[in-house]
């Protein structure tokens, strides 16, 4: 794959949508088909291998630690420290795991598998062959989790290293408290571990945030391509099946009320004939458009249902208010003029059908409902909203 012209392509997508689409395969998704993909397989065993053995290491750590501790010195916090990093450590190599599923189907992040390996075995012999006491070396493998920091992909340079260096902070002073009282502690050690682990972790990072803008841009393209209807650029019948089944969902657990819309413009067949089909193509980019300006709220949603059928979902939208919506894009659109138009009295009306949500529906009932409503609008004369 391409990735510079994906990424031109997306912005370029990205400009036409307005921010308009929004996207429903979330990282849980992503995690999900990367367990149950067969394709992947020697990945996933690797790194499932690996998430075993951080596991073993950092809960290994732990129990030696608190074996310990009575010993060494009386911090009662240790405890909770070392808990929480060993846990946070874990929680982040099971999103490194997802990463690496998105590399290995872009086919870009070897490279980083071998980083991975590498920082790893390094840990492991720095730990085994470390003379003075292993805990001055433990925490070497942090090298590999700072560049997960990278997370929120988008990240440049600068807050890669900004990032990384919080992270060091953090853990490197946590660190530091647990180890400080150690009777063989050696500072020099310490800050040379921390020098080490802020260079590789930049280093890292911005290698990461290089490979997996891409990745991730391309996964954000292939959804952008599946909901999107390519004449409008506004949402397609998919997406309107996947949002307006959430809206449903959202609906019976907050118990508060969204609005449909159904929209058909009246005699699409005669402007088609009249004015032309590429003629008739303008009326439905217009038209989109209009559709667009009148969903001004974040979570209202124009969709392409399919040739001249549209549809507004309306979140925490009473029916009376999706009619006041309606009404004002009735008007707006019968006011606008087209310039390209053979008849200079040409002018476009849509019906429209528009119902709320009540409790016990489904999306397909309440899209029964208000086709319903909008083919009573059709044989009532037309350029008219029902609501029911
Ligand atoms: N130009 C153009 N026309 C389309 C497109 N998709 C569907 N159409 C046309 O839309 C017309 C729909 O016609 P009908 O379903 O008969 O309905 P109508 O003429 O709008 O009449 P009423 O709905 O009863 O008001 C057909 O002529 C289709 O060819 C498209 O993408 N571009």
């Amino acid at each position: 794959m391409d990735f510079l012209s994906t990424v031109d392509e997306l912005k370029r997508h990205q400009l036409n949508t307005s921010g308009k689409l929004r996207f429903s395969v979330g990282l849980y998704a992503e995690y999900k088909a990367w367990l149950i993909s067969k394709n992947e397989s020697i990945a996933r065993n690797v790194l499932l291998i690996m998430l075993f053995f951080w596991s073993i290491f950092w809960l290994a750590d732990f129990f030696r630690l608190y074996g310990q501790q009575f010993e060494y010195r009386n911090m009662p916090m240790i405890d909770i420290v070392v808990s929480v990093r060993s846990l946070v450590l874990l929680y982040l190599v099971g999103l490194f795991a997802w990463l690496q599923r998105a590399a290995v189907t872009y086919k870009v992040g070897y490279l980083w598998v071998a980083y991975f390996v590498l920082a790893t075995a390094t840990a492991i012999l720095s730990n085994i062959y470390h003379e003075q006491g292993e805990y001055q070396s433990a925490w070497l493998p942090i090298v590999i989790v700072v560049p997960l920091f990278t997370l929120p992909i988008g990240m440049t340079f600068a807050s890669a290293i900004r990032l990384g260096l919080s992270v060091l902070i953090i853990i490197g002073a946590s660190h530091y408290i647990m180890l400080k009282d150690l009777p063989d502690h050696s500072p020099n050690m310490f800050l040379a571990s921390l020098v080490l682990c802020m260079i590789s972790g930049a280093a890292g990072s911005y290698y990461l945030d290089k490979v997996f803008k891409a990745a991730f841009v391309a996964l954000k393209l292939l959804e952008l391509k599946t909901f999107t209807d390519p004449m409008t650029d506004l949402g397609n019948r998919r997406y309107f099946n996947s949002f307006g089944n959430k809206l449903v969902e959202d609906a019976i657990r907050t118990n508060k009320s969204f609005s449909l819309v159904i929209i058909d413009l009246d005699h699409f067949k005669k402007v088609n004939d009249r004015e032309g089909h590429e003629f008739g193509d303008l009326v439905l980019i217009r038209f989109s458009e209009l559709l667009t300006e009148s969903s001004r709220r974040p979570f209202d949603l124009p969709i392409r249902l399919g040739g001249e059928e549209f549809a507004i979902l309306l979140k925490d939208t009473k029916g009376e208010d999706a009619m006041v919506v309606a009404n004002n894009l009735l008007s707006k659109c019968k006011e606008t003029r087209y310039p390209e138009a053979k008849s200079t009295t040409f002018s476009q009306s849509f019906s429209a059908g528009i119902t709320e949500y009540v409790q016990g529906d489904n999306l397909q009932d309440m899209y029964k409902r208000a086709d319903k409503l909008l083919y009573e609008a059709k044989s009532n004369g037309r350029s008219l909203v029902l609501l029911g």
